[in-house]
């Protein structure tokens, strides 16, 4: 039906004004141009339903995994129990703790020196859980749809233009209309649902029926706008591409005509056309209150109940899955963690619960950044279990949602997750992105990769303390995340707890110094909030790697002894000067090499040291710098310690100063310095490669719509069941405990050989001296010193003169000292620090 259309000035000034609006919210508004917009209902997902409470095993779980996820739902804790605050125990043995009821009417409140969630509604009678809302009765499932921000915000404008919801202080009444009779209604449309036309008009119909005159025209203002200014719009568009269909058509008129004709009726039949400034975009099947009466606060919806997995197996299954649909970018989120309590007697734990194929339709309810419903783990029968709630009444037609709270590691997904749960309080996202770079502000200046190898380094050269013993178990990492994890493990968990605890103390400070956003800026009492969700986000990821780590060290015949070694007095002494593949020895047969006698090369690398300094060598820069070495340094002897083996690099490196052409020694000087002020060396065994049975995801194949891998990567060359496999490597332990803070890194030790690059891996002698001499320039020298006293951490670039082959697997460096002096001040308080010596090298 084509719209009356305004002609008088007044309303085309309302128009412009609108218009200006309309552009001032596509510059402001995120998600205006979000991904295409579909306008078709999601199919679907089919789940079989499974009984009250009931958990079952998931795809793949062997049997005696099985035993043990079920055996993991049993605790201590009285039935009745509840996660909400008001029913939370401490973490420190039980002592049940009374919510303070006058900390405000906010969600957050200070509970002792804990934040914690304050429940908007208790939740009601032990009787109430067991009989949950029954679909068709008090609730239903149906397609749904969701406006994102900026569609709301032009909806709101749009009614703003109606004079009984125009100004300011008006919002209220204009948010009221969206979410009470726009939002209800949308519900309703079924296949209709993309078009805010149909969705005005039926308001209206509703309106007029109930003489509610305000609720008329704001849909009046609605529909104007979508006709003033959305189809006029359309038609412009339609028009241009008419002339050029025109044009194209050179001066033949019928054809002209006809174009023109066919371009009409495209403005007409082709909806996308329309409504792009107001686009309401399916969001897959909802659950939506039905029962005439609404919903109490404190209502049991129904227990959130799905197939479990282990931490380890759920990431397998995971990265299978990303593996076999590489164009899948964002998972479907149906999974939600049944996490155990601190205070039960043997502690937390987190089991994976999968809700896709088997369920309640309390896992159909969408994400909404507002919700009017929550999951709380509660104990009954001696069992954890999971349940929704609603947190306020809920009126019939109203849409159920909770907040997924939702954490992804990938900004990827991030933006992909653009929220449709059209509050007005919308955050734009329905995940929280963990690298946000406020979130990671005390990652990265206390716990980055030199500090994280700290940790591992000392968990594995001194034993668990009384004391680190009583801080996880009063954390409530207890039996179930320890039991079978050797000890250096235990100790890395300790080690990392106090970091946890560090990072929770003082990130409220950070956060509480960010600049003001949209969203306002934080307070104390939010920032605390949000530093204690950092937390316990980081105690989850914290037994999830101690189980990834487990299922690898549990394997038979797998080694239990840390793969960390630190060398011993001798092994250092032999590192640095005596070995077949010292440092010295290594630095003295590059640099006779360097001479280009291809003779030499082949015997020097036979040769004793103390051969070589006998020798009469061509080139007369190595004959004169081994003159020089020979005459101020004992090149015979082994030394007596370390600290003599250290000493003896620097003569070596004073003794090159005086052999004349600095330029060809500048490389190995500053080798020599670096090995020589090394403090802590260690070496790794590696554990032996883990091959999981391939996983089994024929389960999701009718679930994905997007292709299945059919050119498989090189590395799995040709067998697909290799793709379904996850691959253990020697060092994966190495790189899952140094990110323990990230789950979804497919190989976490991929990257450690580029992590190492200089920050812990000293660069290989042979890499000084090279064959065109000037490489190392001065201007190189200085940026590394730059790099290096802005940041230890950093990785050298490949594009520096410096190779890190690390055949001898000896690790440790200044900058790995200094990360050891900085995490654990009082132990490793000997020696100068980084800078002090950075100052000195970059003197000498
Ligand atoms: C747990 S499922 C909910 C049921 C699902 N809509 C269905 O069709 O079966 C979660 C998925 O629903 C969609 N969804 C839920 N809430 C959403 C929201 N606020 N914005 C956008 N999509 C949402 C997303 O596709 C998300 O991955």
């Amino acid at each position: 039906m084509a719209p009356a259309r305004a002609s008088n000035g007044t309303t085309s000034s309302r128009a412009r004004e609108l218009r200006r609006t309309f552009d001032l919210l596509a510059r402001t508004e995120p998600y205006y141009a979000c991904a295409r917009w579909r306008r078709a209902p999601y199919d679907a997902t089919p789940y079989e339903g499974l009984g009250t409470g009931e958990y079952v095993p998931g795809v793949g779980v062997s049997a005696a995994d099985a035993e043990t996820l079920f055996d993991r739902l049993r605790t201590s804790t009285s039935d009745g129990w509840t996660d909400v605050v008001g029913h939370a125990e401490d973490a420190n043995g039980g002592v049940k703790r009374e919510v303070d009821e006058d900390a405000g009417s906010g969600e957050v409140s200070v509970v002792g020196n804990r934040v914690v969630r304050k429940p908007a509604a208790p939740v009601t009678s032990r009787e109430a859980l067991g009989s949950p809302m029954r679909l068709g009765v008090d609730v239903e499932e149906r397609p749904l749809w969701g406006v994102d921000c900026y569609t709301r915000e032009a909806i709101l404008a749009s009614v703003a233009t109606a004079p009984a919801f125009a100004g300011e202080d008006r919002r209220d009444k204009r948010v009221e209309f969206f979410v009470k009779r726009l939002l209800p209604k949308l519900h309703t449309l079924g296949d209709d649902g993309w078009d805010a036309a149909v969705l005005a008009e039926r308001v209206l119909e509703d309106a007029i029926a109930e003489g509610d005159e305000d609720a008329a025209a704001a849909s009046r203002a609605l529909l104007w706008a979508i006709h003033e200014l959305d189809d006029a719009d359309a038609e412009k568009r339609a028009n241009e591409s008419t002339k050029k269909k025109a044009k194209k058509a050179k001066g033949d008129t019928s054809t002209a005509v006809q174009t023109a004709q066919d371009a009409v009726s495209e403005v007409e039949l082709v909806p996308k056309e329309h409504r792009v400034q107001f686009r309401i975009h399916p969001k897959g099947t909802g659950v939506v209150c039905i029962n005439p009466n609404g919903l109490k606060a404190g209502t049991l919806v129904n227990y959130y109940i799905g197939e479990m997995y282990p931490p380890w197996q759920w990431y397998e299954r995971q990265d299978a899955i990303k593996k076999s649909f590489p164009n899948m970018n964002l998972p479907s989120f149906f999974n939600i963690t049944l996490e155990r309590p601190a205070h039960d007697e043997r502690g937390r734990h987190v089991i994976f619960v999968e809700a896709m194929h088997k369920g309640s339709f309390a896992s159909r309810l969408s994400h909404s950044c507002e919700p009017n419903c929550q999951t709380v783990t509660f104990t009954k029968d001696g069992k954890l279990t999971l349940g929704m709630f609603t947190v306020r009444d809920i009126a019939y037609g109203e849409e159920m949602t909770w907040d997924y709270s939702c954490i992804t590691e990938s900004a990827e997904e991030y933006r992909t997750g653009f929220c449709l749960c059209s509050s007005p309080g919308c955050r734009g996202s329905f995940l929280t992105y963990a690298g946000n770079g406020a979130f990671t502000a005390i990652v990265n200046k206390k716990h980055s990769f030199l500090h994280r190898n700290a940790i591992l380094f000392v968990a594995s050269t001194t034993p668990l303390t009384k004391a680190e013993s009583e801080s996880l178990y009063v954390a409530g990492i207890r039996q179930c995340a320890l039991e079978k994890c050797p000890d250096w493990v235990v100790k890395w968990a300790a080690l990392t707890l106090q970091y946890i605890k560090l990072e929770e103390k003082e990130l409220p400070d950070v956060l509480m110094k960010l600049p003001v956003t949209e969203y306002g800026r934080y307070d104390e009492i939010g920032a605390k909030y949000e530093a204690a969700g950092v937390a316990s986000t980081r105690i989850t990821n914290l037994v999830v790697t101690l189980d990834k780590i487990r299922y690898v060290l549990n394997r038979p015949g797998q080694r239990r002894d840390s793969f960390f070694r630190a060398l011993s007095d001798d092994e250092v002494i032999d590192h640095l000067w005596s070995g077949e593949a010292s440092v010295f020895r290594r630095f003295i047969i590059t640099m006779v090499n360097s001479g280009g006698d291809k003779r030499n090369e082949a015997r020097s690398a036979s040769m004793s040291t103390a051969a070589m300094f006998e020798k009469t060598w061509t080139d007369t820069r190595v004959a004169s710098a081994l003159k020089a070495i020979k005459k101020s340094v004992n090149v015979v002897e082994r030394p007596e310690t370390a600290e003599q083996a250290r000493a003896r690099l620097l003569q070596v490196r004073a003794a090159l100063e005086h052999a004349g052409d600095k330029a060809f020694h500048a490389q190995a000087r500053d080798l020599l310095w670096l090995h020589a002020n090394t403090l802590h060396y260690f070496t790794i065994e590696k554990f032996d490669l883990v091959l999981s049975p391939p996983v089994n995801i024929d389960d999701m194949k009718s679930q994905i719509s997007c292709e299945m891998r059919t050119k498989l990567p090189n590395a799995v060359k040709g067998n697909r069941d290799k793709l379904l496999q996850k691959k253990y490597g020697p060092l994966y332990v190495w790189g899952q405990l140094v990110t323990w803070y990230k789950q979804t890194v497919y190989a976490p030790d991929a990257s450690l050989s580029a992590d190492r690059r200089g920050s812990l891996s000293l660069p290989d002698p042979e890499s000084c001296y090279s064959a065109v001499p000037t490489k190392y320039t001065s201007s190189e020298r200085r940026s590394l010193i730059k790099l290096m006293r802005s940041n230890i951490h950093a990785m050298w670039p490949t594009t520096m003169s410096w190779s890190f082959k690390n055949p001898t697997k000896v690790y440790g460096s200044p900058m790995f000292d200094e990360a050891l002096r900085e995490t654990f001040p009082k132990e490793y308080a000997s020696g100068a620090s980084f800078q002090t010596l950075l100052g000195e090298f970059e003197r000498s």
